[in-house]
């Protein structure tokens, strides 16, 4: 398959090289040239399919050639190495389990998936990449354990100091290695803007080929749609009319599944749910689109004021705003809501909701008040033991630690404080 930037000013370039640039020379993310839904039968069959059958089957079109099936194949199977559980609340909503994966955030399907893709490439081991990746909490620690020891694969975490949860912070600045860490003074949005400089400084890229593991990276991004296709799969006898409600952030996870559905998957509904980070909801509002600077909320992973992936939302429905609003409703709760809400799953469902999964869960509501007849389906994107501090105060009971947690808990922080773009590059280039 090949891809264009969305920018329009770069040439169209294979799968293999999107990946290995990650961001388009003019800026622009890649976006791919076709999409074709896949057959009915697919559908039809899904509850015969494994996980790796159904995900091999959606990706198959965006990969190949470059990657042949064979190893595409190994490559989905290994990513897909753990659960994806819907657990019904009532007869109107469920969650999506995303956090089984070795760093409890869903970010561990894309980060596996893209290693693994970029491992391929680079098998002769000829050229060593350097790999960026600015996180607001949990991009860092998956991206941080699914490329750990990747031959000729350099990785360079910037996070925004103080901004993302203790056990985060442990699962990106703990692993050593290949795996860097640098500690910015700043927001996410600050980081994700010094890495997009980054690419475009040919004094770094005439030294280093730099990559993304973002989702602005195809390879970490398109692996997201297999989520909705696996809860499709668990719901679909019971519940006709599926909606999904995205906690989200940079946007990616909630364009991922438009692919899906632009596959063919009949999902009748997104609903972005925010924080109050909510450039989304207000353009869905306004038709104005206004990025703004993020403030810092208890969902931190979703404290982004300048989405990346927006711009693939508006290509999936070729810039029609209308189109858009027909098929996405976006919401934003406070964090005194989000605790409200937190409370709430715990007492009436006995489960226990982390914030960003919460803020999902309002999002289903607040939709459910007008669309009685739906279903419901909101995505538990990270486990709430990652948030223990918020967690314990709301639901007022200790937690017991997962052993993926409790393997970085003890483990000594190593990271690199910067404040400017020149630090990196000087980081870079030493
Ligand atoms: C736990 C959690 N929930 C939600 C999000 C938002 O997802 P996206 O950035 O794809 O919108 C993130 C980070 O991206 C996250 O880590
Ligand atoms: N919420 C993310 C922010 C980066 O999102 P990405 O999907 O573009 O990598 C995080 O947890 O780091």
């Amino acid at each position: 398959m090949n891809y264009y930037s969305l920018n329009k000013q770069a040439p169209n370039t294979s799968f293999k090289d999107a990946v290995i640039k990650g961001l388009a020379p003019d800026k622009g993310l890649y976006f791919p040239e076709s999409i074709t839904p896949l057959p009915q039968s697919f559908f039809d069959d899904i509850d015969n399919l494994s996980h790796s059958e159904i995900a091999f089957e959606a990706i198959k079109q965006f990969v190949t050639p470059e990657i042949p099936e064979a190893v595409l194949k190994t490559i989905v199977e290994e990513t897909l190495s753990f659960d994806f559980p819907v657990v019904q609340l009532n007869e109107n909503i469920s969650t999506l389990e995303l956090f089984h994966g070795p760093t409890m955030a869903f970010k561990d399907v894309g980060a596996r998936f893209m290693a693994r893709c970029l491992g391929y490439f680079n098998k002769d081991n000829t050229n060593e990449v350097t790999v960026l990746v600015a996180t607001s909490g949990d991009t860092g620690g998956a991206v941080a354990n699914g490329f750990l020891g990747v031959k000729g694969v350099n990785v360079v975490i910037l996070y925004p100091s103080g901004k993302v949860s203790d056990i985060q912070e442990k699962q990106l600045t703990t692993l050593g290695q290949n795996i860097k860490a640098l500690e910015v003074n700043g927001t996410f949005d600050d980081c994700q803007a010094m890495v997009k400089t980054a690419f475009l400084d040919e004094a770094l890229t005439s030294q280093m080929q730099l990559t993304s593991a973002n989702s602005i990276n195809v390879a970490r991004w398109l692996p997201q749609l297999f989520y909705f296709m696996f809860a499709y799969k668990q719901l679909h006898k019971k519940h006709k009319n599926m909606v999904f409600s995205v906690p989200s952030g940079n946007f990616g996870n909630v364009g991922a599944g438009m692919m899906a559905q632009q596959l063919g998957l009949p999902i009748k509904h997104f609903i972005a749910s925010n924080n109050e980070n909510n450039v989304v909801t207000r353009y869905l509002q306004s038709q104005n689109y206004q990025p703004q600077a993020s403030v810092q909320t208890i969902s931190n992973a979703m404290d982004v004021g300048d989405p990346s992936n927006f711009i693939r939302i508006q290509e999936i429905y070729k810039n029609n705003f209308e189109a858009l609003k027909d098929n996405l409703s976006s919401y934003s709760f406070s964090d005194e809501t989000t605790k409200e809400a937190m409370l709430e799953i715990y007492e009436l469902f006995n489960y226990v909701a982390d914030p960003h999964g919460a803020v999902g869960y309002l999002g289903c509501k607040a939709y459910l008040k007008e669309n009685p007849n739906a279903h419901c389906v909101f995505l538990e994107t990270a486990h709430p033991t990652k948030f223990l501090d918020v967690v314990e105060e709301v639901i007022k009971e200790k937690q017991p630690f997962p052993t993926q947690i409790e393997a970085v808990m003890d483990k000594e922080k190593v990271a690199t404080k910067i404040s400017a773009y020149n630090d990196l590059k000087d980081f870079l280039l030493k």
